[in-house]
């Protein structure tokens, strides 16, 4: 039986952790084997990536296609400057199965990138109301590209690991979850549980639904830049008013690159 060794390249955004691959045949059980953290390389995802025209296509560690991912949308923009992509002066042009998105990649040292991205509008939807436990919980419902379930209620410090998961299982098609608190004027506190993932260290389209919730709710300001501060660290949202337009900047870095090896 011949063996066949593919290149793939590990990458993460404030730990939000994927392995990034190119013309790999994918389907969810050889995701769930690669995402495994024991018998596989380990990651949160697989990027499956394009260069020409610029493509990212996303699956979550359960083998699920999520429509987009922010954290790995850095990761793919990065990537692709990496491999000398040569960048038009107007930024990058990705394409995503939530349309396309235009990033700005900044190299601050090897491996190291800080990229921007116009991640488009967020699109409030019906909130989410859910009992468990004789307590109501409610949401702000918040679309960014995939869907993710907001709030700012007090919990127990437990919750992301007990309520959270229960409420991702929502209809019709799961949600993200995204636990917040407002620490200062315009910085708010972030635990993330992920559909599809599980508790990850970040979650860039979460980072972008709680600005956008948080901007609705009067809880800061529109226009103006929100640190998101998650377990992996910080990003930068801005929200512009009326339109809910959303850009997103943080950072991206290579971690190891190599072989994929299969039978
Ligand atoms: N980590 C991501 C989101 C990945 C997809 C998500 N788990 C879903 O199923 O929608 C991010 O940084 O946005």
């Amino acid at each position: 039986m011949s063996r066949r060794a593919s290149p793939f390249e590990k990458w993460e955004g404030l730990g939000n952790d994927f392995i990034l691959v190119e013309g790999l045949p994918l389907n969810a059980e050889r995701v769930r084997r690669l995402c495994d953290r024991r018998l596989g390389i380990g990651g949160d995802g697989v990027l499956l990536l394009d260069r020409s025209p610029a493509r990212m296509e996303v699956w979550n560690a359960d083998g699920s296609r999520p429509e987009m991912c922010g954290n790995g949308l850095r990761c793919a923009a990065a990537w692709l400057v990496a491999q000398g992509l040569a960048v038009p002066p107007e930024g990058l042009r990705v394409a995503t199965d939530a349309g396309e998105k235009r990033c700005e990649v900044v190299v601050v040292e090897p491996d190291l990138y800080e990229v921007t991205v116009d991640m488009g509008c967020a699109r409030l939807t019906e909130p989410l109301s859910v009992r468990l436990d004789d307590r109501e919980h409610h949401f702000t419902s918040v679309d960014m590209g995939n869907p993710h379930a907001v709030t700012f209620e007090s919990h127990p410090e437990d919750a992301i690991d007990t309520i959270a998961p229960r409420i991702s299982m929502a209809p019709p098609a799961g949600v993200n979850v995204e636990l917040c608190r407002m620490i200062g004027p315009r910085r708010i506190e972030v635990l993330v549980w992920e559909r599809g993932v599980g508790r990850t260290l970040a979650c860039g389209t979460g980072a972008c639904a709680v600005a956008a919730a948080a901007c609705e709710a009067g809880l800061t300001p529109y226009e103006a830049p929100i640190e998101v501060v998650l377990p992996g660290g910080a990003l930068t949202i801005t929200v512009a008013s009326g339109t809910r337009a959303i850009t997103m900047r943080g950072p991206a870095r290579r971690v190891f690159t190599g072989q994929v090896v299969s039978t």
